[in-house]
């Protein structure tokens, strides 16, 4: 086995950049996995953890007797170990991955993410990832460990603009947006700016119920009809709702709808969940009330918690028809001459092309709610920025948009309405620091102090307005042929934008 020789003198040492050594590190581990590197002079003074990985790294047998001491516990142990001599340890199967949290202890998570960026960098075809720009430092992963991510390697951050102030319900709101396309931000406030000068937005809630629909199976269709029609009866939901809401302080049963498809059958809860969007909460009172039905129909055979009646991030007419999450109705009047100053078109241009592109063309397309112009752009945008679970956009973006002249054709009367919005403020991505202070500055974090729910409905209120203001800024636009000016000025960057890939020239067979 070839030596590596230390840069051993103290003034060498300090003439490094910690990168540098830190690459210098990396290359000789890569190169010698076995080797113990010499120990520094006494004099030294290393002291820096990349100093002192660099001078004090052991061989495979020192760090495996380190790691497996039992008179230790493992977090005691891995702290007398370098990153490099976790690393290691990680490469020849001693220590998983996924797991460096609980083996580091919870003073040590940034550390945990650290050695695991190190691990899956070195063993990936680019070995990027661990100099790479993905940030990973002063993150507090307190909270993400056990709620939100595993195996975590950093953060990615996306833009946040605000958009508005836009008035719902005569409280003025900031619209928090976290979006990398540019121009939503704008246009979403240019329809707040008109909303507002109609005197603002005013919704109605017209539904709150979350819902799970488990699959079950029965031997016959005639057991599975007997079933249903307990379930179906008052006996059967009251005893349902006894064990459904047994599981949670916040989850109210509000109705069972049960479905057959040959021997099997479907039952689809519908709950309120509190402040939470709910899935967890949903979940959990679903099986205790089918642990419940079981001792009832011993021969029921539950397929699936989940068996796609509920339907969540899947696209559904289920959810269209009957709501899921918060069902929302927002609505305003906007007067004529806003319509032609603010929004550059005309009452009746917007009403014409609202029927024939929101609800023919969506019509010719075959859309399950999607008669709206661009419902999930800032739906999404909100989602990401006060941390809700973003593959619920699915359904929850459904929307149709609505917009018929007022006031003897002189102002436009218009509507978004959103029968699935999935929102909380307590659980999930709300727990995280950024995702809070979001939701802080709406007024809405956490739970209610008195009315639980009431958070989570207006973060819904905002987000149906929020939808409405985009959807009169997108069509207004489209309807006066300006929506490409507008990307090319807000979402084209002449910075970034790369060099034109160069096609393969064809060879004589092409
Ligand atoms: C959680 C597991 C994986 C445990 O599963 P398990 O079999 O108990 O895990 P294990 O401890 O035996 O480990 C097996 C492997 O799992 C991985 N693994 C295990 N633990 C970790 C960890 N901490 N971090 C990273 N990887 C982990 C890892 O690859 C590990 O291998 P190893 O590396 O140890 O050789 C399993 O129960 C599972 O996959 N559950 C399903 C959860 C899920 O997919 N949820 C999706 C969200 S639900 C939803 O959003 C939509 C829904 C449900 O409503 C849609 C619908 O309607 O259907
Ligand atoms: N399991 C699944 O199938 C799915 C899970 N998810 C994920 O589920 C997570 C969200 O689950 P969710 O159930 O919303 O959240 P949680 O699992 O965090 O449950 C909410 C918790 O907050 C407590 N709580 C305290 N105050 C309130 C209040 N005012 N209102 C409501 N609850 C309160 C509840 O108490 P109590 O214990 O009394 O109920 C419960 O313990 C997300 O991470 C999401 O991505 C998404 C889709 C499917």
């Amino acid at each position: 086995m070839s030596t590596f020789t230390a840069q051993q003198s103290s003034s060498t040492t300090s003439s490094f950049s910690a990168r540098a050594l830190d690459l210098k590190l990396k290359q000789v581990r890569l190169a010698h996995p076995e080797q113990s590197l010499p120990s520094p002079p006494s004099s030294n003074g290393a002291s820096s953890p990349v100093e002192r990985d660099y001078f004090y790294l052991r061989s495979l047998k020192e760090c495996v007797e380190i790691y497996e001491d039992e008179n230790r516990g493992k977090s005691e142990s891995l702290a007398m170990l370098s990153d490099e001599e976790v690393v290691l340890l990680a490469d020849n199967g001693k220590v998983a991955p996924h797991a460096l949290e609980k083996l580091f202890g919870m003073n040590e998570l940034e550390r945990a993410v650290r050695v695991r960026r190190a691990i899956i960098s070195r063993s990936s075809a680019t070995k990027t990832l661990e100099s790479s720009s993905i940030p990973y430092e002063n993150y507090d992963y307190s909270r993400v460990i056990g709620a939100c991510c595993e195996n975590v390697v950093g953060y990615i951050p996306i833009p946040l603009g605000v958009a508005g102030p836009l008035n719902v319900d005569g409280t003025s709101f900031p619209i928090p947006m976290a979006t990398a396309e540019g121009t939503l931000v704008a246009s979403t406030s240019r329809g707040c700016k008109a909303l507002n000068a109609g005197g603002g937005v005013s919704t109605v809630l017209v539904g709150d119920a979350m819902t799970r629909g488990p699959a079950i199976d029965f031997p016959s269709i005639k057991v599975a009809a007997q079933a249903k029609a307990w379930v179906d009866s008052a006996e059967g939901y009251a005893e349902m709702k006894a064990a459904f809401e047994s599981t949670s302080r916040f989850a109210k049963l509000k109705s069972l709808k049960t479905a057959m498809a040959g021997r099997t059958m479907y039952i689809r809860f519908a709950t309120t969940t509190g402040d939470a969007m709910g899935m967890n909460m949903i979940s959990k009172g679903t099986e205790k009330a089918l642990d419940t039905m079981q001792a009832r129909f011993p021969s029921m055979a539950v397929l699936a918690l989940s068996g796609n009646y509920c339907t969540d991030k899947k696209p559904a007419a289920i959810n269209w028809i009957e709501g899921r999450g918060k069902s929302v109705v927002a609505e305003a009047v906007i007067p004529g001459h806003i319509v032609k100053t603010v929004l550059k078109t005309t009452v009746g241009g917007l009403c014409n092309l609202n029927v024939k592109k929101n609800l023919i063309g969506s019509a010719m397309a075959g859309s399950i709610g999607g008669f709206n112009a661009h419902a999930s752009n800032i739906l999404t945008a909100i989602f990401l920025a006060t941390g809700q679970d973003p593959a619920q956009n699915v359904e929850s973006s459904m929307c149709m948009t609505l917009m018929e002249p007022t006031n003897n054709g002189e102002d436009l009367l218009c509507s978004v309405t959103m029968p699935c919005i999935e929102v909380g403020t307590v659980g999930g991505g709300t727990v995280l620091a950024a995702q809070q202070g979001v939701l802080e500055m709406l007024g809405v974090k956490g739970a209610h102090p008195q009315q639980p729910g009431k958070n989570a409905q207006t973060l819904a209120r905002v987000i149906a307005s929020a939808v409405l203001a985009g959807e009169l800024s997108l069509l207004s636009a489209l309807a006066a042929g300006h929506l490409i000016k507008a990307h090319v000025a807000h979402n084209r960057s002449r910075v970034n934008t790369p060099a034109a890939s160069v096609p393969v020239t064809p060879g004589p067979q092409a």
